[in-house]
């Protein structure tokens, strides 16, 4: 089965507040985003990998490539108003049958492990997510002020976010509403269900300095 997936880095990068966009920041010697894109070299030697980055940046990201001697292969596709675009522009480029998954560029700490799961689960479940517990006491705000509720009751997301090529090229066919900030909700308006994987609790997705610093602690 034809596997691909589109990694996504056409972000603005606003809450890191860096100058260099957060995808080509250094941790442990190189950009965030060649140390993701080398996992899922690792996870697949056959997978087809999109790259999805602001034209703007595409000529710096070809530069970076060559100083570094990157060598894993790729496509790149431009980046789009939001991620739902970024992510619809990088879908262009993929062929149905098969299953794709989408990652964000910033979260280089995904464990193959993960991908594999997210993967192997897909060929049955066609929509597939990796979640984690949360482990901090969770409150919910009311008119009035707040109150606790069961932290049982509520998962983190992460990504790889894996599904059937078809189902998620129809979903992106949908017109964009904010409440879209996975792909699994934008597959779910569809009314189609979405299975939970494990994910991995190191993979972070890199949004501020602190993130950084957690990072480079983790190499
Ligand atoms: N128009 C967009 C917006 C986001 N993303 C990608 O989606 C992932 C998750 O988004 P986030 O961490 O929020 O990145 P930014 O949108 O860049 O950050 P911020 O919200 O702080 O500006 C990132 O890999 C980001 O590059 C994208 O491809 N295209
Ligand atoms: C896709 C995601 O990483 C899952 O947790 C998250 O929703 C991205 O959100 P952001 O608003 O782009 O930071």
């Amino acid at each position: 089965m034809k596997k691909s997936v589109i990694i996504v880095a056409g972000g603005k990068g606003l809450r890191m507040g860096s100058e260099l966009p957060k995808q080509f920041l250094p941790v442990g010697g190189k950009p965030v985003l060649m140390h993701t894109l080398e996992v899922f070299r690792k996870y697949d030697a056959t997978l087809q990998i999109i790259l999805v980055l602001p034209k703007e940046q595409q000529d710096f990201w070809k530069q970076l490539c060559k100083e570094h001697g990157f060598a894993v292969e790729h496509l790149i596709a431009s980046g789009g108003e939001t991620r739902f675009h970024s992510v619809k522009n990088g879908l262009a480029l993929v062929q149905a049958p098969g299953l794709v998954g989408v990652h964000d560029g910033v979260r280089p700490f995904v464990s193959v492990d993960v991908i594999s799961r997210c993967y192997d689960l897909a060929k049955e479940q066609k929509a597939v997510i990796p979640v984690i517990d949360v482990v901090e006491t969770l409150r919910h705000l009311t008119d009035g002020g707040s109150e606790t509720v069961s932290r049982n009751d509520y998962k983190l997301v992460q990504t790889p976010q894996v599904f059937d090529v078809e189902l998620l090229k129809r979903a992106y066919a949908q017109e964009f509403t904010p409440f879209f900030t996975d792909d699994a909700s934008v597959v779910e308006a569809m009314g189609v269900p979405v299975y939970l994987a494990e994910g991995n609790r190191e993979n972070i997705k890199i949004t501020t300095p602190f993130d950084l610093k957690v990072g480079s602690a983790l190499l």
